[in-house]
């Protein structure tokens, strides 16, 4: 796998508070995210989407900084737009033109590229996939499945350093979820990828664990990845309810 040089435009987060309609969601969230492979894990409702909208630039933290090459993503947006690209958990919320070659097409015409020029860009990564005929395809007649890879071959288009990717496997069936993470082995970019499933990340070079909007462990997956799975075990196995999230 070629991995990518993670030194340049790394996402800095220091300090970082985000509330959303008064309550508190993140706390002091500080790490500087400089490898290829970045899972961050937490139970549902620990704030792992929030902190994917800040990476991504989506959300100005109230407290604290998000950087990105050492600048304020607050204050320079477009570089922070430019170099992040972010993939949400449901593709339902991110496509929204009717043809496949329009869908893809757009990301790139927003970054400053002619009509031709995008739609040539568009061919391209649709045939490095393989599904070059895909191209006049109706966007809402895809499976889920084929959202997904969609929205990756989208964002991919537009060749963020860093990818975001919340919860990219739900609701995907085996052989889906098996290719797209084929996919994802080899894609040239820094990958920060969300799930509650450490399975999916156990060969990542780092993991952040997130709980009750609070970073409770950060390191490599061999460090964080059993304290995790046991902690979540003894939460299932127990009743009080005074554990659940939310
Ligand atoms: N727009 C909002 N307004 C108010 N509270 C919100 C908003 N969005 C999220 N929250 C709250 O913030 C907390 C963290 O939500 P977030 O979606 O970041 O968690 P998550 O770890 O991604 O959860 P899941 O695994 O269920 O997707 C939750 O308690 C949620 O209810």
């Amino acid at each position: 796998m070629s991995r990518p040089d993670c030194r340049t435009m790394s996402v800095d987060l220091r300090d970082v508070g985000v509330s959303l309609d008064g309550q508190r969601v993140l706390h002091a969230i500080s790490a500087s995210l400089t490898e290829p492979r970045i899972g961050i894990v937490g139970r549902n409702g620990s704030g792992k989407s929030t902190l994917a909208r800040v990476i991504a630039g989506l959300i100005e933290p109230d407290q604290g900084q998000a950087r990105i090459g050492g600048q304020d993503m607050a204050r320079d947006r477009r570089a922070a737009l430019a170099a992040v690209g972010i993939i949400f958990q449901n593709p339902d919320h991110q496509i929204i033109f009717p043809t496949v070659i329009e869908e893809i097409a757009f990301g790139l015409t927003q970054q400053g590229l002619g009509r031709d020029e995008a739609q040539n860009a568009a061919r391209a990564i649709l045939a490095r996939f393989g599904k070059a005929h895909w191209e006049a395809a109706a966007t809402y007649a895809l499976s889920q499945g084929q959202k997904q890879l969609l929205c990756l071959m989208t964002v991919l288009a537009m060749r963020p350093r860093t990818i975001v990717m919340d919860e990219p496997f739900s609701g995907l069936d085996i052989p889906t979820r098996m290719q797209i993470a084929r996919h994802l082995s080899c894609i040239d970019a820094q990958l920060v990828l969300i799930t509650h499933d450490p399975e999916q990340v156990r060969g990542f070079d780092r993991i952040l664990w997130l709980d009750g909007g609070r970073l409770v462990a950060d390191g490599p997956p061999d460090a964080v990845l059993p304290a995790f799975r046991q902690r979540m075990e003894d939460w299932g196995n127990g009743d009080d309810l005074a554990h659940l999230a939310g």
